[in-house]
C-alpha cells in the first residue's frame, strides 16, 4: 500500500482520461476532432502552460450533465485512494462551464454526488475549493464568486488558475477579500511560469495560505526565507513541472533543494490525465529519481495532512498524521 497523504493541488477537469471523455462524448452527442483515444492521447505533447489549457478547456465539452460531473469526480476518487490518497482537496473551474452554458449548480451538485459518499465508496474525505480563471477579468471573477452563492456550505476556498504570466494576483484583490468575508479560505497559483514577485504578491494582497506550485520562489533568496519563517506550504506538481517544461527534465527539479532549505513542500498531482500520473505516481517518480530518502518521503506525506484546511476537524487531521508515522515502507 502506498504512503497515506493527501492531494492538495488537483484540478477535476484535468483527472478527464481519453477513454472517459470519449464515453461523455458519444453520451452527449459531442465530435471530439480526434478519431480515438490515442490521437487523443498523442496531442498530448505540451510547449508551456497555454498549448496545454488550449486541449484542457477544449475537452471540457463533453462534461454537460451532473451525472458527467459526478462520473469525472468518482473516477478520480478511486484513483486517488489506489494511490494512497487520504484526503483531497479538489480545484474547479466554473467560468470554463458557464462560459459553456453549463450552470454552477450542475457543477458543484454534480461533483458533490460524488463527493459527498467518497469517505464511504473509496475511504477519501474531500474538499472543494472553486478556482477563478485569472485570463477573465475581475468583474468575471465577482460574478462567479456571486453565482457560487447558493453551494457555499460545499466550498471551502477559493484558488486561482489559467495563464499566470502578464495576469498577477494583485488583479483579484477585491474578489479574495469578498471571498475571505464570506470565511472561504485562499490559495493561488503563483511562481509556476510568473516571475516570484507573483508569489509575495499572492501572500500579501490575496492573502493566500497555501501557494499553488511557488517553483520560482527559489530565485528570491529573501523570499525563500520568508516562506520557511511563516512556513507557507507549496503545492508542488513535479510531473506537471516536467510535461509543462517548467523544469528541463524531472532529474533537475528543485525539490530536495526545497526541502533542503526548511520550506513545507508537498507533491501533487495538478491535472493527471494530461501529466502522466496521479499523487503516488508523483511521489514513485520523485522518490526514485530525485533520490529522496524514506524519511524525506514521509514528511512530504505528514506536511500535505498539515497543510490541509482541515481545521475543522483536527480529530481527523490527528488519525491521518499518525497513520504516516506509522507507515512502513
Ligand atoms: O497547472 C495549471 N496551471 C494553471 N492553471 C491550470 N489549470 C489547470 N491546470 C493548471
Ligand atoms: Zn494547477
Amino acid at each position: 500500500m502506498p504512503i497515506p497523504k493527501a492531494e492538495l493541488h488537483l484540478h477535476i477537469e484535468g483527472t478527464l482520461e481519453p477513454e472517459l471523455a470519449f464515453e461523455l462524448a458519444a453520451r452527449n452527442g459531442v465530435t471530439l476532432p480526434y478519431p480515438d483515444t490515442a490521437a487523443l492521447r498523442e496531442a498530448y505533447a505540451f510547449d508551456d502552460l497555454q498549448s496545454f489549457l488550449d486541449l484542457y478547456y477544449g475537452l471540457m465539452a463533453v462534461l454537460r450533465t451532473e451525472r458527467d460531473f459526478e462520473d469525472l469526480a468518482d473516477a478520480y476518487l478511486a484513483r486517488a485512494a489506489a494511490q494512497g490518497v487520504r484526503h483531497a482537496e479538489i480545484f474547479f473551474d466554473p467560468q470554463a462551464h458557464l462560459a459553456r452554458g453549463v450552470a454552477m449548480g450542475t457543477v458543484v451538485e454534480g461533483l458533490w454526488r460524488a463527493l459527498g459518499r467518497s469517505e464511504a465508496t473509496h475511504g477519501v474525505s474531500t474538499r472543494l475549493i472553486l478556482c477563478f480563471l485569472r485570463d477573465e477579468s475581475a468583474d468575471s471573477a465577482a460574478r462567479t464568486l456571486a453565482a457560487a452563492g447558493p453551494y457555499l456550505d460545499r466550498i471551502t476556498g477559493v484558488g486561482l488558475d489559467s495563464a499566470e504570466v502578464g495576469h498577477p494576483p494583485a488583479k483579484f484583490r477585491a474578489v479574495y477579500e469578498a471571498a475571505a468575508a464570506l470565511g472561504l479560505r485562499r490559495v493561488a497559483h503563483a511562481g509556476e511560469e510568473g516571475p516570484p514577485e507573483y508569489v509575495t504578491e499572492a501572500l500579501d494582497v490575496l492573502g493566500v495560505e497555501r501557494v499553488d506550485h511557488g517553483l520560482r520562489s527559489v530565485e528570491d533568496p529573501a523570499l525563500v526565507a520568508r516562506l520557511v519563517r511563516e512556513r507557507i506550504p507549496l503545492t508542488l506538481c513535479p510531473l506537471s513541472n516536467v510535461r509543462l517544461r517548467t523544469v528541463d527534465t524531472l532529474a533537475d527539479h528543485p525539490l530536495p533543494a526545497m526541502l533542503e532549505a526548511g520550506l513545507m513542500c508537498t507533491v501533487n498531482s495538478d491535472d493527471p490525465a494530461y501529466f502522466g500520473g496521479y499523487a503516488g505516481d508523483n511521489f514513485d517518480a520523485v522518490r526514485s529519481v530525485l533520490g529522496l530518502t524514506e524519511e524525506s518521503v514521509r514528511e512530504l506525506a505528514r506536511n500535505s495532512f498539515v497543510a490541509a484546511f482541515l481545521d475543522d476537524d483536527e480529530e481527523r487531521r490527528a488519525r491521518y498524521l499518525a497513520e504516516v508515522d506509522a507507515y512502513v515502507f
